[in-house]
């Protein structure tokens, strides 16, 4: 702990930040795919119920951005999840969260990257007339084959990594703006046209699917640790942090309940295919479920890779519609960005730990990049992108961000314990209530999760542990008493998760 912090010290950036900066980085990381994309996944597991799946979401979100408050401000190094547990729990536990992180933040920005196909697709045929095959603008599991052009955009994002992009301060601004206000106009011209019958029966699928609904949404929420990991540049941490995570979660969660609500209200939002017998309805990104929407020609929301744009267009305010299709357009890729810039800041952070080969953290000599291992984390993303739907990719990488907040949650809990005299320069209020709410709704959101996810989860984690018994463990830094400061490195990359220049 102690190293990690004198890594930290060595290296004070000016603290330039305020509640409002920090509020806007924590909106401009999460308004995404979840809102724009999964919202009608989230109607097809728990139909106008989806409302109460949203608040849950949110509430468990709430309590664990607390947590991360305190140790962000206690441990602001680069590293996230990873390093708290570092510094807290030992090594092997830190290994498990890196490597569930891994899952989090790679297989995210796959989800974003074909959320952001559908709405891109989606202009070009509404705006522009611009029909695209299927075939090539869908996974298999859509009625599709290959999904081009979200392999196109995860692709274009690497390529502005490897060359050192970094989003200003005032990119950012613009297109959380930009987002902002497309929700804004949604909600303004879809919640007047509310039908009442719309929310009847209001939980189809009873609370079963309220949870589904849950834990898949849950990704719309995520992304406010950008604002826990610019703690080392923030003025007043103590009172700026919370209100940055807070205020961010809570401005979303007021959108999304309203964007929820107009949804719901104008344009329907009942699952389809519900089997009397069972009580389930058809599985989201599923064959079946692409089959049944094709034979009502893709005319219910939950049928829809574009669900604020098509909703827009089916009560008529078509050009609207295709203006929501170009704002997602436009800031979709700087969530990408930020996903794919954090995997590779933790990639490089694990390899130089020594976890992961050295090779990993080789850095660019004209770009100061970390260009192999960003090569290598966009070959990845972009078969993600290619082959699976977004709600099973946004799934997979809930289950990585649940365990990292459980954990995280944990590592608070242990160290107020083991370490009470340390300075902590913002405490998690009420923590012995805070952080095990936090951990248990992360536990519960966690096997709400379809069974796929929890299988593969479980797979990965299995795979972690050999590999970390076989190859990590006897190459530890630590391990083999190597203590290294590298934060005054000339060569080290820029700042990890938000990649945020002034
Ligand atoms: N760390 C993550 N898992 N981030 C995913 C963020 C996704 C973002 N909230 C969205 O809706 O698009």
């Amino acid at each position: 702990m102690d190293a990690i912090l004198a890594t930290a010290e060595k290296k004070s950036l000016t603290r330039t930040l305020g509640a409002f900066q920090l509020t806007m980085l924590g909106i401009g990381a999460v308004i995404g795919t979840g809102i724009f994309v999964l919202t009608a996944e989230a109607a097809q597991k728990a139909g106008p119920g989806m409302m109460v799946s949203f608040v849950i979401a949110g509430f468990v979100c709430a309590f664990a951005a607390l947590c991360y408050a305190e140790m962000a401000s206690m441990v602001p190094v680069s590293g996230s999840a990873y390093t708290y547990s570092y510094a807290v729990m030992g090594e092997m536990i830190a290994w498990m969260v890196g490597w569930a992180l891994i899952l989090e933040y790679a297989v995210a920005a796959g989800a974003v990257s074909v959320g952001w196909s559908g709405y891109v697709v989606g202009l070009l045929q509404n705006g522009l007339g611009i029909h695209l095959p299927p075939t090539l603008v869908l996974g298999p599991f859509d009625g599709g084959m290959i999904n081009l052009p979200a392999m196109l955009i995860a692709g274009l994002v690497t390529w502005l990594l490897v060359i050192g992009t970094r989003e200003s301060a005032t990119v950012n601004a613009i297109l959380v703006v930009i987002k902002v206000l497309a929700l804004t106009v949604f909600i303004i011209l879809a919640v007047p046209v509310m039908n009442m019958q719309n929310f009847e029966p209001f939980a189809p699928l009873g609370i079963g699917g309220i949870g589904a609904a849950a834990a898949s949404i849950f990704f719309a929420y995520v992304g406010f640790d950008a604002v826990s990991t610019a703690a080392e540049e923030t003025k007043n941490p103590q009172r700026n942090m919370p209100i940055g995570l807070i205020g961010s979660l809570a401005i979303c969660t007021i959108f999304y309940l309203l964007v929820a609500a107009g949804v719901i209200g104008s344009v329907g939002a009942q699952p389809m295919g519900i089997d009397a017998a069972t009580g389930h309805a058809l599985e989201p990104g599923s064959r079946e479920l692409a089959a049944a929407c094709g034979a009502i020609a893709d005319q219910a929301v939950v049928c829809s890779k574009e669900a604020l744009a098509w909703s827009m267009r089916e009560i008529g305010w078509t050009q609207v519609g295709n203006l929501i299709g170009l704002a997602a357009g436009l800031a979709l890729p700087s969530v990408i960005l930020m996903m794919m810039f954090g995997q590779t800041r933790i990639f490089f952070v694990m390899s130089r730990d020594g976890l992961l080969p050295q090779a990993f953290s080789k850095i660019h000599p004209k770009f100061h990049t970390p260009h192999v291992i960003t090569i290598i984390t966009g070959v990845a993303v972009a078969l993600f992108a290619a082959f699976f739907p977004v709600g099973q990719l946004a799934n997979i990488s809930n289950s990585g961000t649940l365990f990292a907040f459980a954990a995280v949650s944990i590592a608070v809990l242990v160290i107020r314990r083991t370490d009470p005299g340390r300075h902590r320069p913002f405490r998690t209020p009420a923590i012995f209530i805070t952080a095990p709410v936090a951990i248990a709704g992360c536990i519960y959101l966690f096997f709400n999760l379809d069974h796929k996810s929890i299988i593969l989860f479980l797979i990965w984690a299995a795979v972690g542990l050999l590999v970390y018994f076989l190859y990590s463990r006897s190459r530890s830094h630590v391990g083999r008493g190597i203590v290294e400061v590298h934060e005054d490195d000339p060569d080290a990359p820029p700042q990890p998760v938000p990649p945020i220049a002034e």
